[in-house]
């Protein structure tokens, strides 16, 4: 068991663990807010630059950060620090999280725990692991039942701009969502809490997949017709991909499902998107990661979903095209032609057996005895 920090009122003290995009953006966010924030970067020239000027060099360069914002690094903080913190936020790209936590958990007391959220969109690569395990496996399950994410469509240079942005907030302990959702809510921020943090992790992940694929449509020329098609059936994918592993279908009609995949399949601020396009041009993938500058998380997360998806036995065309185009050099037009000759399908059709993985999660999380039903309807 834990025993939780309570609610973060003003002034309390925030340590966002990432200054990329997103970290930054958030720390912005809370900064607004009057929260003492302070923001690990491993990066020392950012650090410096950051705490001098109040703006960061490498992201969001544009952009003039509140005052009450400190970098700090490039060590991890230590225990000392990290004691007093209320809330402790995790902006770090899915596949260096693992590492990471591995770091910190000495360092976390169960007995007084801070609000934890996470916010990246990914599955681990090598063990197919969401967040929620990642944690299990370096923290432990209490701490994981505990922890939040947030999800959706939400780009952070819009962010920064306080442009009217929605999220999905979710933890299977739902006074931690509300925690969560009290303290990012803003006029320009509005947070819709849920109990299906399987749902929510699957669809920010997954959405990236399909992000990539209407990058690459649009990048071969083909128009809105197509990239409606992609939207469309990448969400029916999603979906049957959700259900078989164990989240409920309704969580991917949300923010952090459709809201998302559709803001990133239409719009060159995505990473993912660019990834897509720029493979639709011609590019290598080589090329392309080697000059993007900034994380895509769903390259590395498209491996990860092959893996699920032969497990599971669905059919996800689209991602398995995506994959073949990334990993077997498939060429992007011929991906294209491929999936179109398939021959005519239902259109809509969830799996009829659902559930492995999230069972063995819940296992994992010592809640093997919670009804899935409940994970599979909380909306209900
Ligand atoms: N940018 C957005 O608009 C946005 C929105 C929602 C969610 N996200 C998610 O947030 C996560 C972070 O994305 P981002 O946009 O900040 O990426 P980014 O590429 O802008 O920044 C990545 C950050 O990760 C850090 N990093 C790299 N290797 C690391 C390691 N080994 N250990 C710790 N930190 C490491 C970098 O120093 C940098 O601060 C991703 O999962 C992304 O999907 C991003
Ligand atoms: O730039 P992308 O493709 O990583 O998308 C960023 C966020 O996930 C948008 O919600």
């Amino acid at each position: 068991m834990v025993t939780s920090k309570p609610q973060p009122d003003s002034n309390s003290k925030v340590l966002v663990l990432g200054a990329g995009n997103f970290g930054s953006c958030l720390a912005s966010h809370l900064g607004d807010s009057q929260h003492d924030v302070f923001m690990w970067a491993r990066e020392p020239d950012l650090i410096k630059h950051f705490n001098l000027h109040h703006r960061n060099p490498i992201y969001l360069v544009d952009h003039d950060f509140p005052q009450n914002i400190a970098a700090v690094g490039p060590e991890q903080p230590d225990k000392e620090f990290i004691d007093k913190m209320d809330v402790l936020l995790f902006a770090i790209p899915t596949q260096f999280l693992r590492a990471n936590l591995e770091q910190i958990r000495p360092k976390l007391d169960i007995n007084n725990l801070p609000l934890l959220i996470f916010v990246n969109k990914g599955i681990e690569i090598g063990t197919h692991a969401l967040t929620l395990e990642i944690i299990a496996d370096t923290c432990g399950p209490d701490i994981a039942k505990a922890a939040t994410f947030i999800s959706g469509p939400s780009f952070a240079k819009e962010i920064v701009e306080r442009q009217p942005t929605s999220v999905s907030v979710a933890s299977f302990t739902e006074s931690e969502a509300v925690k969560a959702a009290n303290l990012f809510h803003q006029p320009h921020f509005r947070c819709y809490t849920g109990g299906d943090p399987i749902g929510i992790e699957l669809s920010g992940a997954l959405k990236n997949v399909y992000a990539i694929a209407s990058g690459m449509s649009d990048g071969l020329g083909f128009l809105n017709n197509t990239r409606a098609m992609i939207i469309t059936r990448g969400l029916a994918e999603m979906t049957c991909i959700g259900t078989a592993y164990g989240a409920s279908p309704l969580t991917f009609l949300g923010l952090s499902g459709v809201g998302d995949l559709f803001l990133t399949c239409s719009s060159s601020n995505s990473r993912n998107y660019t990834v897509g396009y720029r493979l639709g041009k011609g590019e290598s993938l080589e090329t392309i990661m080697k000059t993007l500058g900034s994380v895509a998380e769903g390259v590395s997360t498209t491996k990860a979903v092959k893996k699920v998806v032969d497990d599971l036995g669905v059919s996800a065309p689209i991602a398995s095209s995506v994959y073949d185009v990334l990993y077997n050099g498939k060429d992007t037009k011929l991906a294209v032609r491929q999936l179109m000759e398939l021959p005519p399908s239902r259109e809509l059709e969830l799996p009829p057996t659902a559930g492995g993985p999230a069972r063995q999660l819940l296992r994992k999380l010592g809640l093997e005895n919670t009804d899935l039903n409940t994970i599979m309807h909380p909306h209900l």
